[in-house]
């Protein structure tokens, strides 16, 4: 029998910090972002980066603005050696960048990443040791003195190498590996052991990592983990305090964003939340979170198409469609009610306003997206969107209720196809509805002599049934005299119920578009459409179409 949870898995016990200060506080800045794309993104990969790929993805980064990159893990492998060797033999570092590597506490691995940076101006030189007790006793079946000695004998041989090298600007970096399952004391404990022997100041700081290795509670109890170590680290003001959130539970944005109001001052991960298990933070929605609150978060993703491109093809793991900010789908509303709204939204936002579109919380072209993505129709949308993609598609601006009766049409073909009807089909909907309605009355041409402001002449010549008409009707205005002319030819009367008209274009391309509503007789009121150079004629056109579709 399956095991049921309670008798299988633990709980997480909540942090006691009862005067917590985090709920609070509002992120007014960015944090500081580092990039571990090429080191914890490219350790989770099924085949990790060549040389080349990884310097094509470091120039991208620092493209994007990125100030601190991690670069690899240079005793593990040839590859990673190489990349470092390449990016500062080659002069790929730009002298606001600073590059990051990491190495386990272990002296000949740390030797070999000091020697890798030979000639780096600046370089973070990051070393981790886990330090929760599953670890402790399962992996390294060693006691916390033994895990704080690892800690401390990594640290001095940091030390000592790096002293070999005085040329580089060492930042040392340590992150008690698994501090998200690490007893809070004793990860603070082990931290002043480090910067007891590091020995950092204001002017020259570390950084303490302060990893989530695998997110192990609702991402309040990260934020009160963050907070407590904030307030009790010794030496704080030396200290840059990072976190590192990875995604088990799925809400590693979450955690990153109240650490950082619980104190963190820095933020790793990686784009679109690549990397080990679940990944690491996405950087791209941290970053994108803060702009659409009109934070700049100092990192550009105005190509989020090409970002996500370049990604997908170093990692070779595609980005979700519906991934936030940047998947295929997500500034997408195939349903009814959320395309009214944007439609209308639109069409309310002026130059000068906020951004307040209703499902848009960004800007499409602030990440160099089209709108032309945003409204998609299949059977799940309305008149909104149908209407959308005609005016986007060809300019037409359908009164409300040829919306509706024009949306009908549409719906019919989705619902029997299943499938999505794109703008250019939609506008050959219409064109066949409503524009090419010439049976069983062709139109010919019209002459509307208006000499008489108060009675208009309009003499119409058409085609029916193999016959040449001509047709004379009086009113008070070109519409109303044609309407005249045809009720007298079908013995019935033609009551024009609405009427609308714009223009599409301009110069000498201007095209005048009017829709009319009419009544045959008793008939239900239906809408003709017509399109001209000239706005008589085009009234004329919409009349006999809306004619022609009664008696079709
Ligand atoms: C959460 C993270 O992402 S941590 C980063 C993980 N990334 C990687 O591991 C990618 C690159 N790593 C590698 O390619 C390899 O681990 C290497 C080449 C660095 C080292 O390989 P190996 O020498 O075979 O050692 P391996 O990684 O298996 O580690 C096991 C040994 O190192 C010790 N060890 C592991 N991590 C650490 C550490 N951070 N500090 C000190 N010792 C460590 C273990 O206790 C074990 O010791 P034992 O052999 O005495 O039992
Ligand atoms: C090396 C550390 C920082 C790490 O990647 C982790 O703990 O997830
Ligand atoms: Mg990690």
């Amino acid at each position: 029998m399956i095991a049921q949870p309670q008798d299988k898995y633990r709980r997480f016990k909540p942090i006691e910090l009862s005067d917590r200060q985090w709920p609070n506080k509002v992120i007014s800045q960015p944090p500081v972002w580092m990039s571990t794309d090429l080191r914890d993104g490219n350790q989770a990969l099924i085949d990790p980066m060549s040389v080349e790929t990884k310097l094509r993805f470091f120039k991208a980064l620092v493209a994007m603005g990125f100030k601190e990159i991690e670069v690899g893990f240079p005793s593990a492998s040839e590859t990673d050696f190489n990349v470092v060797r390449r990016l500062i033999e080659e002069n790929l570092i730009p002298d606001d960048v600073t590059i990051e590597v990491l190495t386990q506490a272990r002296e000949d691995l740390i030797e070999r990443t000091v020697k890798s940076l030979k000639g780096a101006r600046r370089a973070i030189l990051h070393m981790y040791n886990p330090t929760a007790p599953d670890f402790r006793e399962i992996v390294y079946r060693t006691d916390k003195a033994g895990v704080r000695g690892i800690a401390e004998q990594g640290t001095r041989w940091v030390k000592q190498y790096t002293a070999q090298q005085p040329e580089t600007e060492w930042v040392y970096q340590y992150s008690p590996e698994a501090f998200s399952s690490t007893e809070l004391e004793f990860a603070k404990e082990v931290c002043d052991a480090v910067s007891a022997i590091w020995q950092p100041t204001p002017a020259q700081k570390m950084i303490f990592n302060l990893p989530a290795t695998v997110e192990m509670s609702t991402p309040n109890t990260y934020a009160d983990q963050i907070e407590w170590m904030h307030r009790n680290l010794n030496n704080r003001d030396a200290i840059v305090l990072s976190v590192h959130p990875h995604n088990d539970r799925g809400t590693a944005v979450a955690a990153a964003e109240l650490a950082v109001m619980a104190g963190a001052d820095r933020v790793e991960g990686c784009l679109f939340g690549n990397g080990e298990r679940t990944g690491n933070v996405c950087l791209v929605t941290l970053a994108l979170n803060l702009y659409s609150q009109g934070i700049h978060p100092g990192l550009d993703f105005s190509n989020i198409d090409q970002i996500r491109q370049l990604v997908e093809s170093c990692t070779n793991l595609p980005v979700h469609p519906r991934h936030p900010y940047a998947g295929e789908l997500v500034f997408t509303a195939f349903s009814g009610s959320h395309q009214d709204a944007i439609k209308k939204g639109f069409a309310a936002q002026t130059a000068k306003s906020l951004w307040n579109i209703p499902y848009l919380p960004l800007d499409p072209a602030d990440l160099g997206r089209s709108y032309d993505a945003v409204v998609r129709v299949n059977s799940q949308s309305g008149k909104g969107g149908v209407s959308f993609l005609l005016q986007q598609q060809a300019g037409f601006e359908l009164p409300r209720r040829l919306q509706i009766e024009f949306s009908k049409i549409v719906q019919l073909v989705s619902d029997e196809t299943s499938k999505e009807i794109n703008a250019s089909a939609i506008y050959q909907l219409f064109d066949e509805a409503y524009l090419q309605v010439n049976q069983p009355y062709t139109f010919r041409s019209s002459k509307v002599n208006d000499d008489n402001e108060e009675r208009v002449t309009a003499d119409i010549s058409l085609q029916h049934n193999g016959h040449q008409l001509t047709l004379s009707g009086q009113g008070n205005g070109p519409l109303d005299a044609a309407a005249v002319a045809l009720s007298h030819h079908l013995g019935e009367a033609i009551t024009v119920v609405d009427y609308h008209e714009h223009g599409i274009g301009s110069g000498s391309d201007a095209m005048a578009v009017c829709y009319v509503e009419l009544k045959v007789g008793q008939g239900n009121p239906v809408f003709g459409v017509g399109q001209d150079k000239n706005i008589s004629r085009a009234a004329i056109k919409a009349l006999l179409n809306g004619i022609n579709r009664v008696l079709q």
